[in-house]
């Protein structure tokens, strides 16, 4: 059964105008009825709640148990701040956060990282908002690797949307794992979106859309 929880973030998301159902593309080039697009979050409130979801999912699996969080560009970069500020203010973990220049700057400070400035021997967590066939994560983890020898062992997104990766079979998210070594923690999955939509009630015509979807490009 879908927790407390899970449920209050699909209807904080809802309400956000974030988890949104119609017809979308995908990076990866895939039409999807649904789509969470973490840049319509626009309030301060929004972001607050948001960090409090993030910082108590990163608590759970890793305490204090981490150097630094990482923030791709763009979306990444408010999840990792708010991230970062709520895991200060919530729990007393006061961890530097980073995130990266899709271009590099050569005026001025120069570079392509903004933030903490990661060393040997750091360990990072990747902070992002979803995971679909894992095109993004396969940038991400080289940005990292190219500015310190970091190990990465923990990636939190709002969504895995539980897709088919490279390769039939294994969805992105196994994937990452097996390439990179990297656990991903979702706040909730695909099934959990299914889930609360059933349990609303109001909502068979969408249902029977995810279902083609998820028959399509999910490994469940
Ligand atoms: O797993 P994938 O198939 O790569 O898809 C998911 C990624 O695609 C989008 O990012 P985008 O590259 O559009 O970056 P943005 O943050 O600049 O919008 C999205 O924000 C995810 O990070
Ligand atoms: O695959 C994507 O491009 C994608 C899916 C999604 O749900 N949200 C998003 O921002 N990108």
């Amino acid at each position: 059964m879908l927790s407390a929880a899970k449920k209050e973030f699909i209807e904080f998301m809802m309400s956000a105008d974030v988890l949104r159902f119609g017809e979308f593309k995908t990076k990866s080039g895939r039409l999807s009825p649904y789509f969470v697009n973490t840049g319509n979050y626009r309030t301060g409130k929004q972001i607050d709640t948001l960090g409090k979801f993030y910082a108590q999912c990163i608590k759970e699996t890793c305490g204090e148990n981490f150097t630094a969080m990482f923030g791709p560009a763009y979306k990444g970069i408010p999840l990792a701040t708010a991230a970062a500020g709520a895991l200060a203010r919530e729990y007393g973990i006061n961890k530097p956060y980073f995130f990266n220049r899709k271009e590099a700057k050569d005026h001025g400070e120069g570079g392509s990282l903004v933030g903490y400035q990661p060393q040997d021997g750091d360990k990072i967590i990747i902070i992002e908002d979803v995971i679909t066939a894992g095109t993004a994560v396969r940038e991400t983890v080289p940005v990292l690797m190219n500015a310190a020898k970091v190990t990465v062992n923990d990636m939190f997104i709002s969504v895995n949307r539980c897709e088919v990766g490279q390769n039939a079979g294994k969805t992105a998210v196994m994937e990452v794992k097996e390439e990179f070594g990297i656990d991903v923690h979702a706040i909730v999955t695909v099934k959990d979106i299914r889930e609360y939509l059933a349990g609303e009630g109001n909502y068979s015509e969408m249902l029977q859309k995810m279902d083609a979807y998820m028959e399509q490009y999910c490994v469940l």
